[in-house]
């Protein structure tokens, strides 16, 4: 299988796709026209990419949770109690962890069991074995559009059922479900994998549904420098496009300092931009920004000082999303009604601020100025490796650690990147392994972390990191020493 970023020919597509639709029984249910049709009846309010483009020119902030059961009936409760009680705007389908691995022998025989149990003994909705129709049933009985949201490496069954069974949108990437998410998956493969999720998103474009993709942002979630995880996106953006994708929102996990947050938004939408602009491709482009992603405070109620705190970031940021976090998030699973005070507070926190932006200061002006150049000495290095390639440059740059994600669990990554957050909490560079920043961008960094270091009275050091990574959750922002 030799990868190369070159849209997929009809001939090698239909080929594989005769295989994927094999991978478990409810593939036989997908049959690409009567999909289409089917997509095509659907009422325009519950089509995600138009809310998507809507919101962007409404110049508003739309709200979005995750949320996701075993069981069919209770899932539809679910979502109709945050549409209803929570207010969302758009609703997501939370997959479970055994279809995220494709394990759907195991995916049955939980839903068999939350049957006999009569509660959910899967973390998610296990979409692949519902099938197409019970997709439809879950769309019938909502008034917003749907999403699944995920983490499959190997996604191809799942985004078939999805579109066919009516939700106009799929959260992944063949680098973002695979480096936070699995352990020992070749990015060949994921790449490959989600050349072909995002080759069925183009089909439908090309017959004439609109279907949004939307990369995941975080990546670990944890102190992931914006320049990084903008890369990504950027990566993910480009090789959507050569498939076919119209659509795309790329997103990034809040880090916490508000003009980092607000300047790595700015500077994703441009930079992104300028890229799809170069290579041709005509992109309907929104953001999203994910709230705090890292480790949480037990306290509810500090827990929603940080919950505003990623909606108030998101709306002065711009983006047209946010992804909103629940006050059981130090738990786990949060109950129905906690996630709908998420939402509730969410929406509270952007409605106060609506139509409010950060203005363009100087601190802004070069936070976005720093994080655009450091994007383009990835991705310039990222082009070179695959002498052009973008996929293949994209794989060179993990196996060389061009490109690296702090805390990634998987063995494709070189993991020798370190973040640190400076004395405003802005998230830094500690180590740079092999990323290939230029002298005056390390410097910066550097000399941002030393200030830090001597405000602190101790060394830069990896102490640092493990005090940020633990501070949200004890209630501040930068890991002061004890
Ligand atoms: C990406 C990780 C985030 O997804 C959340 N999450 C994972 N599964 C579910 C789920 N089934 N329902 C609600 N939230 C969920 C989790 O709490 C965390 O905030």
């Amino acid at each position: 299988m030799e990868l190369k970023n070159k849209k997929l020919s009809e001939e090698s597509f239909f080929q594989e796709r005769k295989e994927v639709l094999t991978h478990w029984v409810t593939g036989k249910d997908v049959d690409l026209q009567e999909a289409v049709d089917y997509l095509k009846q659907i009422p325009k309010h519950k089509n995600f990419a138009l809310k998507m483009r809507k919101a962007k020119a409404d110049g508003i902030t739309l709200a979005q949770p995750r949320a996701g059961v075993a069981l069919v009936d209770e899932h539809i409760k679910l979502l109709q109690y945050l549409q209803n009680e929570g207010g969302a705007d758009l609703l997501p389908n939370t997959i479970d962890s055994y279809t995220r691995q494709n394990r759907y022998q195991e995916g049955q025989a939980a839903i068999d069991e939350s049957m006999r149990e009569n509660r959910s003994m899967l973390n998610g909705f296990p979409v692949v074995n519902h099938g197409v129709h019970n997709c439809r049933k879950v769309l019938d009985a909502v008034e917003l559009p749907l999403q699944a949201r995920h983490g499959t490496p190997d996604a191809r069954l799942l985004t078939e059922i999805i579109h066919a069974g009516g939700w106009t949108s799929n959260e992944g990437g063949g680098i973002s479900y695979n480096i936070p998410y699995a352990k020992s998956i070749s990015l060949e493969k994921t790449i490959r994998h989600w050349q072909y999720c995002d080759r069925v998103t183009g089909l439908y474009e090309e017959m004439g549904v609109e279907i949004n993709r939307e990369p995941f942002g975080p990546l670990t979630g944890t102190l992931v420098p914006p320049s990084m995880s903008n890369a990504v996106a950027i990566i993910e953006g480009l090789l959507a496009a050569e498939q076919g994708v119209k659509n795309l929102t790329l997103g990034y996990g809040q880090c916490g300092n508000l003009t980092q947050d607000v300047a790595a938004i700015r500077a994703l939408e441009e930079q992104a931009t300028e890229y799809f602009k170069e290579y041709g491709y005509e992109i309907d482009l929104t953001t999203v920004l994910h709230q705090w992603m890292g480790g949480f405070p037990a306290d509810e109620a500090k827990s929603f000082g940080v919950i505003s705190w990623g909606a108030a970031t998101a709306a002065l940021a711009g983006a047209t999303k946010v992804i909103v976090k629940t006050p059981h998030e130090a738990m786990g699973i949060p109950t129905m009604e906690a996630n709908a005070q998420g939402i509730r507070s969410t929406k509270q926190t952007l409605n106060l601020l609506k139509g409010q932006r950060l203005s363009i200061s100087k601190d802004l002006g070069m936070e976005k100025e720093l994080i655009k150049a450091e994007t383009k000495c990835i991705l310039d290095k990222v082009f070179e490796l695959g002498n052009g390639d973008l996929a293949v440059g994209a794989v060179k740059a993990f196996e060389t650690g061009v490109m690296d994600i702090p805390f990634a669990p998987s063995n494709y990554n070189a993991g020798k990147i370190l973040p640190a957050r400076d004395n405003n909490g802005a998230v830094r560079y500690l180590e740079f392994g092999n990323i290939p920043m230029n002298k005056e961008i390390k410097d910066f960094n550097n000399q941002l972390l030393a200030e830090r270091a001597k405000l602190e009275g101790r060394e830069v050091s990896f102490q640092m990191v493990v005090d940020d990574i633990y501070a949200v959750g004890k209630g501040t922002l930068v890991g002061r020493p004890e």
